[in-house]
């Protein structure tokens, strides 16, 4: 009979977002933890007994559990404590390895209330699409994505059509979280007009954009889009057509019920950072009177 080898197992990438509420000043941990048990794995190998089978479900409930319970101080210190957890509560478990991706914030600063507002770092990608025709014609699109920004609060969505499909309940406090995938066409056209200021208009337009996300008390992801992309041309003069295409990274509260926890929006709330399905909410806003020219789909930009 071949030799089961090394093994292991344990739910992967439990993507946990725990907010707390410092008054007006919200703070992020944003985690990827993955999970690897081994010990006494042979039988269920061999036979399919699950009896010293501790779930990958229940590996991904501990991991929501601590961080509303115990809270996440740094990646290493949860992991060393759901490490021992594993090893020191299951005697089947002789080796528990936790592997924790962090990922960074740092505020948007703006004129609104309160500090609830966060972009995450280092990650997107600035674009520039330039056409030329023998006419003389330039089209100049510029754009980014990959841009990751949060709203920790002053987020809500409710008052939506209802049929016997809808299960969703209404929000009344919802983290608002979106990747945002952005192109705007200058109306900078033929050789005869003033060249833009290409990086202050790209440093600029991203500030707009950034300020609109934070300062507008959200009612819905297509309201805060609207609110980006008409403060963009109404700011900045050299730009007469905006295009968003915004995908709705929910963030579900995690039931820690059945744990005896509450898991309240109020202070130091878990949350489940779904990847999939997402919502995908695409609009553009033009200056009065102009064409839009930019593809519906960004993808093609
Ligand atoms: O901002 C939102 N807009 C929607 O159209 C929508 N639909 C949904 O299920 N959640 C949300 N959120």
């Amino acid at each position: 009979m071949p030799t089961l080898g090394q093994n292991q197992y344990g739910k992967a990438e439990n993507r946990v977002v725990r907010i707390t509420r410092d008054g007006a000043t919200h703070h992020i941990k944003d985690l990827n933890v993955s999970v690897a048990l081994s010990g006494d794995m042979d039988e269920v190998h061999y036979s399919g007994s699950n009896a010293s089978v501790l779930p990958t479900d229940t590996t991904k409930n501990t991991v929501y559990a601590f961080a509303k319970q115990y809270g996440i101080e740094s990646a290493e210190q949860f992991g060393v404590h759901l490490a021992r957890h594993f090893v020191t509560s299951q005697p089947a478990i002789h080796r528990a390895r936790i592997r924790i991706e962090e990922y960074a914030w740092e505020r948007v600063e703006h004129s609104g209330e309160g500090a609830h507002s966060f972009v995450r770092t280092g990650r997107e990608t600035r674009l520039a699409q330039i056409t030329h025709d023998d006419g003389g014609a330039w089209e100049v699109v510029s754009g980014l994505k990959d841009l990751t920004v949060m709203n920790s609060t002053n987020s809500e969505f409710w008052g939506y059509v209802k049929d016997k499909y809808t299960t969703l309940p209404e929000a009344y406090d919802r983290v608002l979280a979106t990747e945002v995938s952005g192109r705007w066409r200058f109306n900078w056209t033929d050789d005869t007009q003033p060249v833009p200021d290409w990086d202050e208009s790209y440093e600029e337009t991203r500030k707009h954009l950034l300020a609109a996300f934070a300062e507008t008390y959200s009612l819905s992801l297509q309201q805060t889009l609207y609110a980006m992309g008409s403060r963009i041309v109404e700011r900045r003069p050299e730009i007469d057509e905006v295009r968003f295409s915004l995908p709705n990274k929910h963030h579900f509260l995690v039931d820690l019920a059945p744990f005896g926890l509450k898991n309240d929006t109020a202070d130091s709330a878990v949350y489940f950072a779904a990847d999939r399905p997402y919502g995908l909410i695409e609009a553009t806003v033009l200056r009065d009177g102009c064409d839009a020219r930019i593809p519906e789909d960004l993808t093609n930009l």
